[in-house]
This record gives structure tokens, C-alpha cells and sequence, in this order.
């Protein structure tokens, strides 16, 4: 295996779909997958595949409700805790395995991930409803999270900090893995979140106990597969299907639980952080808790910007996904001198979207399940008494049975209205009209999230404006506000969008580690190691 500590690391590159050969090759692995479509998967705790006490469930393809993709185990309460066991067990070597050899494993796994891109990208086409480019940037991101972290623990394992020297005493801070932890993840990115999410701590030496969401489990087993692969000790990473309360609730709320690591919506992420600050039964420590929520963001258009670029961006941030993804572009702040042009435009471009089955490649799929359905539907009809519907606002006529809606667009939303302040997670998005450059950032500033934001404008005074006083956690200018790069856009937000710990950035890690500020004053005629002490947590 190279010395990969010596490469630099780099984003993987998306498949160009446009390109036959790699059209055909997405097909053709959706055909393998969908070959296998129903088959029964299991729990994988403490490196073993085992059946769950509490029954099973179906995770249905979005796209075409009569596709079953697979059966998957429903854990009892006992099997989540004892995950969490096994994981503490796992956790007294784990922790002192080399941070070296912890990385190797992480390359390991991200070329299994590279290997079967393909195969993960199909079934997360068929259990998600993500397009194929979508889907491929995905499956990018979880390989980047991996390479990322497993390169970040390298980087904290030569030593960070750079201390004051005093009187002669030798100062250093080591970074002590904290334990074992859950983890608790969403379906929007059922692979990357999942993965990233799971495998940051266990980088830099702790273990986790992983729970997918319920509408995408298959992407969670797929991991738990690649990492029995790669020989990742026994323990160290555990997969565990099952209920909302039964595996999710009360493995939060276990006193051993020493970190949460949430993403998902804003009310049960409250719901989690309240569970986190109180200190159960025999519980020895504060529980550290990483919390990534919801987000009302918004593209901020100025007068002097172009136009036809903002539109496309806008379209793309909106309906990437069916706008379900916590960054997406659900206002459109318009400046009043341009709100009418790009209105006609953005209608236009949300109009030519092509509806359908993920698996065709359609730009904009089907959402994940019948609760969004009946969400996204309760706030168009919202919208349509708040302001003007200009294209969508019913559910799509398709040739399959799923849950298809129509990309929607409204105009002439007040700041203050529902769908202008409430998280949609869907295709919808609304069109504000903003007095000038102060009007429209006050009014992006106006809402409880801090997620992402775009702003476009060409005047460089402006630009630095509102890169100074846009309050958002991801500011994109003169480009759609989703698609965050690992390493290149670290990731998260502020305010009730969640603890902005930036995922896939250089502070992430250090939520997983405890530091231990050390002195060594060297005793008289006794020859120190200076180099060891230094690097004494290798
Ligand atoms: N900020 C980010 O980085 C980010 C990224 C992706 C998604 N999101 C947000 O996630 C939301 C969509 O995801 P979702 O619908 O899966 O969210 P959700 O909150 O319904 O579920 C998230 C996870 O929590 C689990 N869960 C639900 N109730 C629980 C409970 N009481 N105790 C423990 N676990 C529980 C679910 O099973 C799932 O695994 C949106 O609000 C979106 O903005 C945020
Ligand atoms: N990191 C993703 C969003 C994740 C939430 O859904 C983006 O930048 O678009």
C-alpha cells in the first residue's frame, strides 16, 4: 500500500453522465442491484451479522412503491445497549491502536468505496430517489469524508499546537480519544452523512454505534459490509437498524453513552440536546453532543448581477434533489429593480425540469416517503394563500406510482410568511421582493436558521458586504447555495440550524477528542526523550 500520509488529499471527481459509457455503466449496475432488490439484511454488532430481536421492516423504493428494496432488522432496546457495550469493549484497544494504522484501515475502506461506486450509486437511485449525479456525489462525498478524516487524524497526530516555552519546562498538548458514542443520521444523504458521521470518531480512536434512518437503511448495511471488508476490528463500528425511540432515544439517553453525533431535523435535534444535558444514572461525564439541523436558506439576488446565471443556480439549489436537502434554496430574495426578470426566468427553467423515475435519470425524482408527501403539499397549499403560485403546486402526473411532486414555485411571499420562516424540505421555493442591498440581507439575516446562503451580485463593494454581515455557516457567491466540498467547504451551520461543528473541515475531529495539556520539567542529569514526550499519544 502507498504512504498515502505523503499524498495530498483531493475531492474525487463526479462521473460525467452526459458521457454514454458512464450512462450505460449506471444502468447497467442499476440492473445488478435491482436483481437484487428484496433480499434481508441484518443488525452487525461486535464484527457479527445478527438477526434483530424485534421484528423487521421494508425499505420501498420512493420512485416506485410496488419495489421492495430489501427487509432489514428491527433491534430491541438490549441489542442497541449491547452495541454500545461491545463498542467500550472494542474501545480499551481501539484507542490505542496508531493513529497510522487507524488511517490505513480509512484508505482501505475509501478504495472499497471507490471500487463499488457504481453499486452504492444504484441503490441509493433506487432507495433515495437521487439522479444519477446526485446519487455519484453522494457516494463522493462519503469517499472524501473518509480519506479527509483519515488524513485530519494523521495531521493531529503530529502535534498541533504550538505552546510557549517555560523556564525550562517542556509543554504539550495531547488529544485523547473520547469513547464510544451513537451516532444518528438522516436519509437525505444516506451515504455520505452516514458514513462521515460514523467514521469521524472512530478515526481518531473512539467507536460507534451507528443508527440509519428508517427510509434508507440499505445505504448504512452497505458501509457495515465495506468496513467487514477492510477487517476493521471487531466492535469498533456497529450497525444497528431500528426504532426511532427503542434504538435512536434510549441509546442517547444510556449513561455510557459518552458522544451523540446528530443530523437531522430541528425537532428531534432539540429533542436530543435537552436528552444530552442531563446527566443519567451513573453517568460519569458530560455527553458531547454534535447537533446539524434544518435550514431556511436563501439566494439573495442583486440588481447588478447576472441574471441568467443566478436563475440556473437558483434551480439547481431549489430543485437539486427535490430541495430536500437542509441547504437547499427554499427563498429567493430578489432585489425590486430585477425581481420580475428573474422571476420569468426562474419559472421557466423550474418548468422545463424533467419529473420522473430516478432510475431514467430524471433531474427531479420523487421525495423520500408519504409524511413528506403530505408536508410539502400542506405548505404549497400554505403558499398558495400567501402568495402567487408561478409553476408546480400539485403532485407530478407519472408513469410510476411514487411520491412525485412538482417543482413549485411561488411569487410574492412576505418575509414574515410561513413559507418564507417554516423548513419545507421539499421542492419549494419563494420568491421575496427586497427594496435594495440592505433590505434583502436584513431580510435574509430574518429567520431562525443559519445554514447556507447565496448571494449574487458583480460590484466587489457589495460582495465583501455580504460576505461580512450574511449570517449563514456556508456563504456561496455567484453560485448555488448546496453541494459543500469536503476539505474545500467545511460544512455547517449556526443559530437553531445546529453546533456548527463543520463537518468536513479541520474542527471536526477535535469534537471526538479530549485534550490533555502536559509539562515535563526535566529532572537534573536525567536524559529525556524529548521527541517521544512530544509525540507520546503515537
Ligand atoms: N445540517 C445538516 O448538516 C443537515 C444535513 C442533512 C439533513 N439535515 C436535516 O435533516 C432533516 C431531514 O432528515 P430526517 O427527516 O431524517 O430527520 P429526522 O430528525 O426525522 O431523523 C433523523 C434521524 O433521527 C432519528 N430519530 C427520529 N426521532 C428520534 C428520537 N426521538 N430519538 C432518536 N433518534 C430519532 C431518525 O430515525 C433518523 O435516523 C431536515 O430537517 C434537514 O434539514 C441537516
Ligand atoms: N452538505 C450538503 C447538504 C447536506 C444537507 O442536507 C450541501 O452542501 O448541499
Amino acid at each position: 500500500m502507498p504512504d498515502q500520509t505523503l499524498e495530498k488529499y483531493k475531492n474525487e471527481t463526479y462521473f460525467d453522465f452526459s458521457d454514454p459509457t458512464n450512462d450505460k455503466a449506471q444502468k447497467d449496475a442499476l440492473e445488478e442491484v435491482r436483481s437484487n432488490f428484496g433480499k434481508e439484511y441484518d443488525l452487525y454488532i461486535n464484527g457479527q451479522f445478527v438477526k434483530g430481536d424485534a421484528g423487521t421492516f421494508e425499505s420501498k423504493n420512493p420512485s416506485d412503491l410496488s419495489e421492495t428494496i430489501g427487509t432489514f432488522q428491527m433491534a430491541s432496546k438490549e441489542q442497541a445497549f449491547d452495541a454500545l457495550d461491545k463498542a467500550w469493549d472494542a474501545f480499551e484497544t481501539w484507542q490505542h491502536v496508531s493513529a497510522k494504522k487507524r488511517a490505513e484501515y480509512l484508505f482501505k475502506a475509501a478504495d472499497v468505496v471507490r471500487r463499488r461506486r457504481l453499486e452504492i450509486n444504484a441503490w441509493m437511485i433506487s432507495e433515495a430517489g437521487k439522479s444519477y449525479l446526485e446519487a455519484d456525489a453522494d457516494t463522493c462525498e462519503a469517499i472524501d469524508f473518509i480519506d479527509y478524516y483519515a488524513h485530519e487524524a494523521l495531521r493531529i497526530d503530529d502535534g498541533m499546537d504550538v505552546l510557549s516555552e517555560t523556564w525550562g519546562d517542556y509543554n504539550r498538548t495531547i488529544y485523547m480519544p473520547i469513547g464510544a458514542g451513537v451516532s444518528i443520521s438522516p436519509w437525505n444523504f444516506p451515504f455520505a452523512i452516514f458514513v462521515g458521521m460514523a467514521i469521524a470518531p472512530i478515526a481518531v480512536g473512539n467507536t460507534v454505534v451507528a443508527k440509519p434512518a428508517p427510509d434508507t437503511p440499505k445505504m448504512g448495511q452497505l458501509f457495515a459490509e465495506i468496513l467487514d471488508e477492510v477487517g476493521l476490528p471487531a466492535g469498533v463500528f456497529n450497525f444497528v437498524t431500528g426504532g426511532d425511540i427503542e434504538v435512536g432515544e434510549n441509546l442517547a439517553k444510556h449513561p455510557n453513552t459518552r458522544f451523540i453525533t446528530f443530523t437531522g431535523s430541528k425537532g428531534v435535534g432539540l429533542h436530543l440536546n435537552k436528552i444530552a444535558s442531563e446527566v443519567a444514572e451513573g453517568q460519569k461525564f458530560l455527553k458531547r453532543m454534535v447537533c446539524e439541523l434544518g435550514g431556511k436558506n436563501a439566494t439573495v439576488v442583486d440588481e447588478d448581477a447576472d441574471l441568467e446565471s443566478a436563475a440556473t443556480e437558483i434551480v439547481k439549489g431549489a430543485f437539486g434533489f427535490q430541495g430536500q436537502k437542509c441547504s437547499a434554496s427554499s427563498r429567493v430574495i430578489a432585489h425590486q429593480a430585477i425581481y420580475d426578470e428573474l422571476l420569468e426566468k426562474v419559472v421557466e427553467k423550474t418548468k422545463a425540469l424533467s419529473v420522473g423515475n430516478a432510475k431514467d435519470n430524471h433531474i427531479s425524482g420523487a421525495v423520500i416517503n408519504q409524511k413528506a408527501v403530505d408536508k410539502i403539499m400542506s405548505y404549497i397549499e400554505i403558499g398558495k394563500k400567501e402568495g402567487k403560485l408561478m409553476a408546480g403546486g400539485k403532485r407530478a402526473d407519472t408513469e410510476d406510482e411514487g411520491y412525485y411532486i412538482e417543482p413549485t414555485v411561488f411569487a410574492d411571499i412576505d418575509e414574515n410568511d410561513r413559507i418564507a420562516q417554516e423548513e419545507i424540505f421539499g421542492p419549494v421555493t419563494a420568491f421575496i421582493k427586497a427594496k435594495d442591498t440592505d433590505d434583502a440581507l436584513r431580510i435574509a439575516n430574518g429567520v431562525d436558521y443559519a445554514l447556507t446562503g447565496a448571494y449574487f451580485s458583480n460590484d466587489p463593494k457589495k460582495i465583501d458586504r455580504a460576505l461580512r454581515e450574511y449570517r449563514v455557516g456556508n456563504l456561496y457567491i455567484n453560485r448555488k447555495c448546496t453541494g459543500a466540498l469536503v476539505g474545500a467547504q467545511p460544512f455547517g451551520g449556526f443559530k437553531l440550524s445546529g453546533t456548527d461543528a463543520k463537518a468536513g473541515g479541520r474542527d471536526y475531529l477535535k469534537y471526538f477528542l479530549e485534550p490533555k495539556s502536559t509539562t515535563l520539567r526535566p529532572a537534573d542529569g536525567v536524559d529525556y526523550d524529548l521527541e517521544k514526550f512530544e509525540f507520546a499519544n503515537k
